[in-house]
């Protein structure tokens, strides 16, 4: 799911790997990749729900067997507005990586997302299951209706989404994992499809 501004175009990279044992998109390897960019947009980023580490009551969980578990809206949400975050553990490059190796050695789903902050690489790691929906929400290439961005608060980075435009009730979540490599595509064809 996240340094991409709408003033901005960032350059969207997401690496998906598949796991050494048979492919498969519940046993994955997800690993995003961004860096920040300046921003002028003017959005409230509702900083209660982030300084209290807590998401927006509006969101439910739903479960298919194409996606596995998805989020989906309770109430319309406008365009441009803070949506939820994509919380986890902010850890430097260095452990990210050694994160990374472990998990495809224990053949767990890794939910790695790389950025720049402030000149350097960091790493937001949401692969432990935790009671944010952040890292539930799943991909779209072909119709998002979230986009990614990193913001400064009391001098952390923190990932959140946003949304690219007006968000019906009952209407999936989702932001383009951004993974175009054919290796990916080839293991998950729905980072193309979908
Ligand atoms: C970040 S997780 C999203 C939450 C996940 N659905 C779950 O149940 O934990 C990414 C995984 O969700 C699934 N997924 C996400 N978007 C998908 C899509 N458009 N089509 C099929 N599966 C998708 C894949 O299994 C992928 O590895």
């Amino acid at each position: 799911m996240p340094r991409k501004q709408a003033s901005s175009k960032p350059k969207k990279q997401v690496s998906t790997k598949p796991p050494s044992t048979t492919p498969s998109v519940k046993n994955y390897f997800l690993r995003v990749t961004r860096s920040t960019t300046k921003t002028h947009e003017k959005i409230d980023f509702k900083e209660k729900y982030l300084k209290k580490n807590v998401d927006p009551d509006n969101f439910e969980i739903i479960e298919s067997d194409e996606k596995g578990k998805g989020v989906t809206s309770k109430v319309k949400i406008p365009k441009n507005e803070f949506v939820c975050e994509y919380a986890g553990d902010l850890v430097k490059f260095s452990e990210a990586k050694i994160r990374e190796k472990n998990y495809e050695n224990e053949h767990l789903g890794c939910y790695l997302y790389f950025f720049n902050f402030k000149g350097k690489r960091f790493c937001i790691d949401a692969t432990k299951p935790n009671d944010r929906i952040g890292r539930l929400i799943n991909h779209s290439r072909k119709k998002p209706n979230l986009k990614t961005k990193i913001i400064d608060l009391d001098g952390k980075p923190r990932l959140i989404f946003i949304s690219l435009r007006e968000i019906s009730p009952g209407e999936e979540l989702t932001y383009d994992y951004g993974d175009r490599s054919k290796e990916a595509i080839a293991a998950h064809p729905w980072l193309n499809t979908s």
